[in-house]
């Protein structure tokens, strides 16, 4: 911890030259907006008038919210949208945030009544963000949630078939084309925060953009054949040509399925039910406050720009005089010095992992008895991706009177989401960037500085309800070094798991598909490589069935190919329940001045084989005391992580079951069995020992060590498997457990037992 003393806002911030956060280069009109926006609350077209019919026949509730609707700076470019969308194909929005784009945008194309041929989809690169904002939503339309407006998120689907306006996670969008490859149900595609650029949404631009340009050319076909037919009848009665063919514009009526007519809409595929199903062309928006316009505007045909301009709220910005040492510490400081300085308003921190949100509420926690008597109380509120979605959900509520809530987030809470109540962001200019280095395939996670976009996002958390205050623990001269934007993800990590889903859509050819930013080849290789290797692609690159089976789960190729085998092996019980468990990041508790009983009460559960049966003998001992809390802080186990793998589990035994598997198949005491199974997916990520007691890499001859939070730490076994190879400060391999070596040829039909792969995927000499 450095001194604290040195740390206070007063002497520590100076007050940023754009008190609404710092414009972008080009922003020279201190919007945060290029200067080509103009001035006022419309970017392009008349204002709209303030009310417009709105015959919500669907609405069950009463709608809420309706004044701050209407005065949020989107609602005044509402017409400009609706015609900007209405022309194009492709529409990209730039709006500050919390002027409205996620939550008003949907609602302006449903009131108009353009959504009348299908949904509107609006992804979300989280799930936190997708729930929330139906729920917004849902209650602005006045609907319940579920019916005409909700969501679907992984494990989670609360939409139903009357729902128009559904917010998911861009990777269930990629399921569902998996199911849908035209995505016949959706109008609308709004593609948000698309600066973003997660790994799944890039996957999901080239993708749309295939979809979009099939659609379109059905329906030009299908207006062609249309016109053809119409010449033709006309000749036969001897009257004239018809109208188009005299350069007039068609009137073509509306589609109606099943209809006699149909000319903006092509029939396709029969939809099971022996119903013809017709397509209309898909329109696209791009919404984001933080993206280059122009760059995303080139990629989707050239499509539309508008520039709102407007917040609804300044925020002040203030930097760090000094560069903070710590800056976990810096945030402790300062957190308490805004508590007991500045006036109401609940406060959000921006951190890096979990470890780092608990090591914090425990100081927070810790300091509030020592809060000045006078001062109001804190409650403070984790919120990270492992946290259970009931206890993420707890952000969201009001503090209790006379309390402060402080939030201790991850970047889940960097974009899309409103906070209710926050005024103070602190933003630690930090997160866990992950990496993969395709040459020899080792991914890291690593602590690094965030980009100017992300700072923005971050800064945008506040101001949305109320003037907002960000202090960010940094100097102005390390904000103004940091990168415009973030490395896309396409460009840093493990493509297995995009490649699968790719070919699952029918993507032959994954090299030439259309990237916004291609992927360097060799990752491309490495993953047809894996992919191959675990038999989910043939020699020609095809996907195999069982390839098909593993795109159905939502889990990580490797983790879905011990899943299959579970059922040959007879182990589905375990392989479920130890893959729900990895699901969490740490499941044994550790605080720094209890590490000794901690570890005491961690060997009760400890297997000599290693990290997956510790897991496994941890579950069983919850479930025999059927989950009771105390227990859990009597055995340092971390409740709210146990809880999360239960969930994970449940929506796992459902898909089990969906796709004919008995997810109630167990090997019983024979846990050999369970290790074996896992080596089927993982036989690239197994290690032998080595005379001098290291481990050498099977697959890339790496030296590597057993992380120390492992139970096999220090151990010394023939050979161990490992879910992870991980760069932190070493390279360590975590959720590992030993293995006979000779499990391992046997593990991998198409690679270790044949030798070299001979397919034409890939190059021989990159595999070691
Ligand atoms: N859950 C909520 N509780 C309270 N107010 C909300 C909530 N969700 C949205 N709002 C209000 O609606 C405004 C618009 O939110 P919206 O998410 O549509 O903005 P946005 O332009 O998409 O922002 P961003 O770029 O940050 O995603 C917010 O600034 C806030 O005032």
């Amino acid at each position: 911890m450095t001194n604290s003393t040195k740390f206070t806002p007063k002497k520590a911030f100076v007050n940023s030259p754009a008190s609404n956060g710092p414009p972008p280069a080009s922003s020279p009109n201190g919007t945060g907006l290029p200067s080509t926006a103009p001035a006022g609350p419309l970017a392009n077209g008349k204002p709209t008038p303030a009310t417009l019919p709105d015959p919500d026949k669907y609405a069950t509730v009463p709608r809420q919210h309706e004044a701050e609707r209407k005065r949020l700076p989107i609602y005044g470019a509402r017409q400009a949208i609706l015609d900007a969308i209405q022309r194009n194909a492709s529409v990209v929005i730039v709006g500050e945030t919390g002027s409205g784009k996620t939550t008003q945008i949907p609602q302006f194309i449903l009131e108009a009544g353009l959504a009348k041929y299908g949904g509107i989809a609006v992804t979300q690169p989280r799930r936190v963000a997708a729930t929330s904002l139906a729920r917004r939503v849902a209650e602005e339309v006045g609907t319940p949630l579920g019916k005409r407006v909700g969501y679907t998120v992984r494990f989670d689907d609360k939409s139903s078939p009357s729902t128009k306006l559904k917010y998911l996670t861009d990777g269930m969008l990629m399921r569902e084309i998996l199911s849908d490859p035209l995505l016949h149900r959706y109008n609308y595609i709004l593609l948000d925060e698309a600066h973003e650029r997660t790994l799944r949404t890039d996957i999901l631009f080239g993708m749309l953009k295939e979809i979009q340009q099939t659609r379109r050319q059905m329906c030009k076909d299908r207006k062609a054949q249309w016109y053809r037919q119409r010449v033709s009848d006309e000749a036969r009665r001897g009257s004239g040509p018809p109208a188009e063919a005299n350069g007039t514009d068609l009137d073509l009526g509306e589609h109606a399925v099943g209809g006699a007519v149909s000319t903006d809409a092509a029939e396709t595929i029969s939809a099971g039910n022996g119903q013809p199903r017709f397509v209309h062309e898909l329109k696209i928006i791009i919404m984001s406050a933080t993206l280059d316009a122009e760059r995303f505007a080139a990629y989707f045909d050239h499509a539309k720009i508008l520039y709102v301009a407007g917040r609804q709220f300044p925020v002040r910005v203030y930097n760090s005089l000094e560069p903070q040492t710590d800056y976990l510490d810096a945030a402790f400081v300062a957190s308490l010095q805004i508590h007991t300085e500045q006036g109401p308003g609940d406060i959000l921190i921006f951190l890096t992992g979990q470890e780092e949100i608990e090591t914090l509420e425990k100081l927070l926690t810790d300091h509030r008895a020592l809060l000045p008597r006078d001062a109001a109380d804190i409650l403070i509120c984790p919120l990270f991706a492992a946290l259970p979605p009931a206890q993420q959900a707890k952000v969201f509520n009001p503090a209790p009177p006379n309390t402060r809530k402080i939030i201790l987030a991850t970047n889940i809470a960097e974009t899309s989401i409103t906070l209710p109540g926050i005024r103070y962001v602190l933003d630690t200019g930090v997160h866990k960037a992950r990496g993969y280095n395709s040459k020899v395939g080792i991914e890291s996670l690593l602590v690094e500085p965030i980009s100017k976009s992300s700072a923005r996002q971050r800064t945008g958390r506040a101001g949305r309800e109320a003037l907002g205050f960000c202090y960010r623990l940094y100097t102005e001269d390390s904000f103004m070094a940091l990168e415009e934007d973030s490395v896309p993800e396409i460009l840093r990590c493990n493509l297995a798991a995009a490649v699968l889903q790719l070919k699952a859509a029918g993507v032959r050819d994954v090299l030439r598909f259309d990237y916004m930013d291609r992927p360097p080849k060799l990752a491309l290789l490495r993953a047809l490589e894996q992919l191959y290797s675990l038999a989910a692609l043939d020699d020609t690159g095809a996907l195999t069935k069982l390839g098909t089976w593993m795109a159905e789960f939502p889990l990580d190729p490797c983790y879905a190919k011990v899943l299959y085998e579970s059922r040959a092996l007879q182990c589905t019980t375990e392989i479920i329940d130890i893959i729900s468990l990895l699901s969490v990041d740490n499941l044994f508790v550790a605080p720094f001045h209890k590490r000794e009983e901690a570890n005491e009460a961690r060997n009760k559960f400890i297997s000599p084989d290693g990290d997956h049966l510790t897991y496994l003998n941890l579950l069983r001992a919850y479930q025999a005391v059927k989950g009771d809390i105390r227990w859990c802080h009597e055995n340092y186990v971390n409740a709210r992580g146990i809880q999360h793998a239960l969930e994970v589990r449940k929506q796992l035994r459902q898909v089990c079951t969906r796709v004919g598997m008995d997810p109630n198949v167990s090997c019983g005491v024979d846990l050999d069995r369970v290790l074996q199974c896992f080596v089927t997916g993982f036989f690239h990520q197994t290690a032998l020992l080595q005379p001098d007691g290291t481990y050498k890499s099977v697959i890339g001859s790496q030296f590597v060590r057993i992380h120390p939070a492992s139970t096999l730490f220090n151990s010394r076994r023939e050979a161990i498997l490992f879910n992870e190879l991980v760069f932190t400060t070493k390279l360590y391999v975590r959720g590992v457990s030993a293995i006979q070596a000779n499990w391992i040829p046997e593990a991998s039909p198409n690679y270790l037992k044949r030798g070299q792969p001979k397919s034409k995927l890939a190059p021989s000499s990159s595999i070691e």
